[in-house]
């Protein structure tokens, strides 16, 4: 399997060339980043994905929403499998995606571990169970490098648990300057950023006299860049179509 990864010199891209390395059937072709310089003498690096010269089987996307519009179009035209990985992507580049999928296969969630899949399924399940008697808060904590904020796993918690109810709850981001008490039409959604914690969800469901937390630590990089991996071999023999965790582990 050709593979491109956009975003190679950047933290996770280096993590997914080290994990692709031990792949025997998987091979980079090229790299897509600000910064050139790094992968130069094993594979070519462009600034831009539409100056990419190499058709891969699949492109992995870890880079910045910035970047969007032009890995996109890349994999659009070449007709290239995307792995979407990036987070901090607004609803219009989810609709173009959901768009595009109609010429492409793709993969897209906010966290490539098993675990994160694992525990916004027990959040849908104990908010289904729950109902409206208990408060739910999402605490997410990461490193002081990560620019987008919340994450985009405490979004994927969020949409999860809001599939529960019948109507949406409404997501307050932090509480700075609310003069009026919680509702209990809300999901409070709370960032934390320092040193480098690699990645840390809890949710809180907080009803009377009693809390429940569910809470995912990650401990290492790996587990994004090996879901990733198997997101690519699943996402190459799919026809096209739009693909999360869900439907790769049922
Ligand atoms: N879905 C998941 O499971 C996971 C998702 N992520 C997401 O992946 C993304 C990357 O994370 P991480 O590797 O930590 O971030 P890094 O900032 O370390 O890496 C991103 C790389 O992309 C480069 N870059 C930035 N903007 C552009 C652009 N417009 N075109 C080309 N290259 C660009 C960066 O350059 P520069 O440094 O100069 O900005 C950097 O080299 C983030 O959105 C993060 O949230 C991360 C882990 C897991
Ligand atoms: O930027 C990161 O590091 C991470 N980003 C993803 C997110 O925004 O949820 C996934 C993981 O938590 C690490």
């Amino acid at each position: 399997m050709k593979v491109i990864i956009s975003g190679c010199n950047g933290k996770m891209g280096r993590v997914l060339v080290r994990l692709i390395a031990n792949e025997k059937e998987m091979e980079i072709v090229a790299g897509i980043d600000k910064h050139k310089d790094k992968f130069e003498n094993t594979f070519p690096v462009y600034e831009k994905a539409c100056e990419c010269k190499e058709k891969a089987d699949v492109l992995i996307d870890f880079s910045h929403h910035s970047a969007f519009s032009d890995i996109l179009k890349y994999c659009l035209d070449t007709k290239t499998p995307l792995v979407m990985a990036t987070t901090g992507l607004t609803g219009e580049n989810l609709r173009s995606l959901m768009k595009a999928s109609n010429e492409i296969p793709i993969f897209q969630t906010g966290n490539y571990s098993l675990g994160v899949n694992v525990i916004t399924n027990l959040a849908k399940k104990a908010a289904a169970s729950l109902g409206d008697d208990f408060d739910i808060e999402i605490i997410e904590k990461h490193h002081n490098q990560k620019v987008d904020s919340p994450s985009g796993t405490a979004y994927l918690i969020a949409n999860g648990i809001n599939e529960a109810f019948e109507t949406k709850k409404e997501f307050v981001y932090g509480r700075y300057g609310k003069s009026d008490k919680r509702t209990s039409t809300e999901i409070g959604i709370h960032a934390i950023r320092g040193g480098t914690i690699i990645g840390e969800h809890t949710v809180i469901f907080a009803g009377p006299d009693e809390i429940i937390e569910i809470k995912h630590t990650a401990l290492s990089k790996d587990i994004f860049g090996l879901g990733a991996i198997k997101a690519s071999k699943f996402l190459i023999k799919q026809k096209n179509g739009f693909y999360n965790m869900n439907d790769m582990l049922k």
